[in-house]
């Protein structure tokens, strides 16, 4: 059914929330669910099933709910939404409580789609999907993955073919929520949908990208997970590659799944393989004293690296990925860097490339997010001299709405079968090949201290260019 201002209500569903007291079930999961019920973007009838391997009682469940969601979940729509919730316990090996639990939230329903989110450690998709095709719980059903998907090529490769052993790819919704970002999605808008930059946006005109991602916080108490995870599988491959595909790909032919994931997939398979002399690992000093972490550990906290896409459009065009923990703040910055143009007649003009950067555009893809074009302008006076200026963009100076969350929209979009910003398996297949060398090779650790912006080596990699954060 589709509403007067455009979007379409899903049809009826069963959701089954596999690790529904884990983190990122109370931060992102229930909370999205109940804004989107708020929001009336829910099916009109559906459930939503918490499992867990301990089992636990509805109401249990209820609270934990109530209380990931705060102030909102009060009145009518917390009673209607609460009302909605059911519980089961689910293990791999034993399913059958959890066949019972859809069984009795289906009674109602007319042969509702089931939506199977797999909010647990990678390590259990495998497991768990596998599960859900022995109990028939297949059927009627997409599958969301959260991620990391695989740790390399031989681990993604293995995890697709399981997957694919009960779920056909388009049934596969493997999540990376920088994509539901609407700064994100904006960038396919600005791109597309206007005549002024696709023209330019190719090696003619453009220096270098940067895509820059310091997060302030630290590993907190994720130590268990990131140890054997680090920088590169936790945010580059699963976050950054991807926003890198939309900044890189070439106009889809629609603004469908099929489309997109086509020409983000050229992308990947476009990249070269990340030359380990071109990626600077970092450590915090600090990290190696926290609890569950090796007192060698050789996992990375920061990185940055170059990654270049062989193709017409750009090659030559160095792209600067960055992203660390408990760094001196916490920004999503893309940004565009023009060629520097003749300035033959500005000759006695002071106030260059040197004193400013090239003329770029940068994309905060945070939240809210907004888009910056930074360029030199004459300063006003009687003489001409050059000064640098700005035109900004904000979403709510321009538009009086605020978009859905990452997760809400992602989703919204699964419960439609919308895989437009999800991944697909051989995209992830190429990301893992493109990063192989690296892995089996990575360069040495570098120390650098909490609150900075990473090691001092970063500036090399990036010479005679720099980093545009912190903006100076
Ligand atoms: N937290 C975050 O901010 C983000 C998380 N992710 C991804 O989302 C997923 C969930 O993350 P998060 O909630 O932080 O993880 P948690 O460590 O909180 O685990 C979620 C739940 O999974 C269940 N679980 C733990 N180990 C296993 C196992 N071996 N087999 C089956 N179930 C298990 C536990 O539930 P119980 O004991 O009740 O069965 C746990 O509460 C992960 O894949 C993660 O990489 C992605 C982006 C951000
Ligand atoms: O997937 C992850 O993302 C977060 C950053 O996401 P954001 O929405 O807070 O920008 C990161 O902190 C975490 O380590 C990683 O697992």
């Amino acid at each position: 059914m589709t509403r007067s201002d455009g979007a379409t209500t899903p049809d009826d569903h069963v959701i089954v929330l596999f690790g529904a007291l884990g983190d990122l079930s109370r931060r992102k999961l229930l909370p999205g669910l109940f804004h989107l019920d708020r929001a009336g973007l829910m099916p009109e009838r559906y459930r939503i099933i918490g499992t867990s391997r301990k089992g636990g009682s509805v109401e249990d469940f209820r609270k934990v709910a109530q209380t990931a969601i705060g102030k909102a979940a009060t009145g009518e729509v917390w009673d209607r939404f609460s009302s909605r919730l059911a519980f089961s316990a689910f293990n791999a090996d034993d399913p059958k409580p959890l066949v019972e639990a859809v069984a009795e939230a289906e009674k109602d329903l007319d042969e509702p789609r089931r939506l199977h989110y797999l909010s647990v450690p990678p390590g259990a998709f495998g497991a768990t999907v596998k599960a859900l095709g022995d109990a028939g719980l297949d059927t009627r059903a997409r599958v969301v993955l959260e991620k990391p998907f695989g740790v390399d090529l031989d681990t993604a490769v293995e995890l697709n073919g399981l997957v694919h052993s009960v779920f056909p790819e388009h049934r596969v919704f493997r999540i990376d929520h920088f994509l539901g970002r609407e700064a994100v999605q904006n960038l396919l808008a600005l791109r597309f949908a206007n005549g002024m930059f696709e023209p330019i946006w190719n090696r003619d005109h453009i220096d270098h990208v940067q895509i820059d991602v310091p997060e302030t916080l630290s590993i907190e108490d994720r130590a268990g997970f990131y140890e054997g995870t680090g920088a590169y599988r936790d945010m580059v491959v699963t976050h950054l590659f991807h926003v890198l595909g939309f900044v890189a790909m070439e106009p889809p032919t629609a603004l469908d799944g099929r489309s997109i994931i086509e020409e983000s997939g050229k992308v990947f398979r476009s990249m070269r393989p990340i030359d380990p002399a071109s990626v600077i690992r970092g450590q915090y000093a600090g990290y190696r004293d926290a609890e569950g972490v090796d007192p060698n550990s050789q996992t990375e906290t920061f990185i940055a690296m170059r990654a270049e896409i062989d193709n017409w459009r750009w090659t030559g065009v160095p792209f600067f990925l960055r992203t660390g923990k408990s760094m001196g703040e916490s920004k999503r910055l893309i940004t565009i860097a023009f060629r520097e143009p003749p300035r033959k007649m500005f000759r006695d003009v002071k106030a260059f490339v040197e004193d400013y950067g090239p003329d770029h555009i940068s994309f905060d893809f945070g939240d809210p997010g907004g888009i910056t074009t930074s360029f030199l302008a004459k300063v006003p006076g009687p003489r001409m001299r050059l000064g640098q200026a700005q035109m900004k963009f904000s979403y709510e100076g321009s538009f009086n709405t605020a978009g859905l969350e990452a997760y809400e929209r992602l989703l919204y979009d699964a419960m439609l079968g919308d895989r437009t910003l999800f991944t697909d398996s051989d995209g992830i297949e190429d990301l893992w090949a493109a990063s192989s060398a690296l892995l089996e090779d990575p360069p040495p650790l570098h120390r650098y201290a909490p609150g900075s912006y990473g090691p001092q080596k970063m500036h090399e990699l990036i010479a005679p260019r720099r980093w545009w954060l912190p903006v100076t």
